[in-house]
């Protein structure tokens, strides 16, 4: 089915065009955005695809704005595509009032506590009605889909690549929420969207999925070690000690000086870029056996 998409604007970047849309989303039931870059060689060619997942407070704008990614997208032929991080609008009363949950602040699941759950299903918004659109209506090769994300968007990335093994054949994340039941954040977002039950936490939880058998494509991780977050929030320790005891690949890099910002994710994300490339233009050949 071809979903009806309304153009906001679009840019002419590195050769290549920056979009950004507006659809009705049957899935969260209102108006959604998102963006997309499309580098140069589209054409007649199905490109490999990168899926950005952006942290708290963010939009579908942020990650195309402040990351410079389209230089290196457009070098590599990678498409591009972020989306908003919340349902808006909803009329759920104080919905916009706090920054760390509700307005902009969906954390990539489907709630199951009233009232979000009327509205907040991000994990099948992203799984399932932008991960058709995009393969549908855009020059995507299905077999080439990589997710990524920053912080909140960073366990979205890691949680979603964990829960849907067959959707996304790379994954990376900028310092991720990476054991998100055992941190502010994480608890305040969990008990409101998902309830008081520890097995649907530990659903969503990067660390506890790996803990309970579940396997992603090694992820390339950067973390800034000035990160104001990261003692309290951000645990990436966790998440590594759960991997090595799993024999999970993990490339876990640990940057002096650098902190949670967009600056921080503009330097790295070239490397990044770079890691999905490879993965997602591996001959299936070449990794087999
Ligand atoms: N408003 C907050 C800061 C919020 C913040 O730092 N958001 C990060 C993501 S944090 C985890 O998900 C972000 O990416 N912000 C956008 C940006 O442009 O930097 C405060 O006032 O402290």
């Amino acid at each position: 089915m071809t979903i009806k998409l309304e153009i906001r604007s679009q840019h002419r970047c590195f050769g290549g065009l920056q979009s950004y849309y507006q659809h009705h989303s049957e899935i969260i039931g209102l108006p959604m955005r998102f963006s997309v870059y499309v580098p140069p060689e589209a054409g007649e060619q199905r490109l490999p695809v990168l899926f950005f997942l952006a942290g708290l407070t963010c939009t579908e704008e942020t990650f195309m704005i402040k990351a410079g990614a389209q230089r290196y997208a457009a070098e590599l032929g990678l498409m591009l595509v972020s989306m908003d991080t919340s349902p808006r609008n909803t009329g759920i009363p104080g919905e916009a009032d706090d920054w760390e949950f509700g307005s902009g602040a969906g954390f990539y699941l489907d709630a199951i506590e009233s009232p979000w759950s009327k509205y907040f299903h991000m994990e099948s918004y992203v799984t399932q009605e932008l991960y058709n659109i995009i393969l549908g209506q855009f020059p995507v090769d299905p077999k080439s889909v990589g997710i990524s994300g920053h912080s909140m968007g960073g366990h979205g990335a890691l949680t979603l690549a964990l829960r849907h093994p067959e959707l996304y054949q790379s994954v990376s994340a900028f310092a991720p929420i990476a054991a998100p039941i055992h941190c502010p954040w994480g608890q305040k977002a969990f008990s409101r969207y998902l309830g008081k039950s520890p097995e649907s936490w530990h659903k969503h939880d990067a660390t506890a999925l790996i803990e309970s058998g579940h396997r992603l494509p090694t992820p390339l991780i950067d973390q800034g070690l000035d990160d104001p977050f990261l003692a309290e929030q951000l645990h990436p320790s966790y998440f590594e000690a759960a991997c090595q005891q799993a024999e999970q690949p993990i490339i876990l890099r640990r940057h002096a000086g650098y902190d949670h910002s967009y600056f921080f994710i503009s330097t790295f994300i070239e490397d990044h870029l770079r890691h999905h490339h490879t993965f997602l233009t591996l001959d299936p050949a070449d990794s087999a056996g």
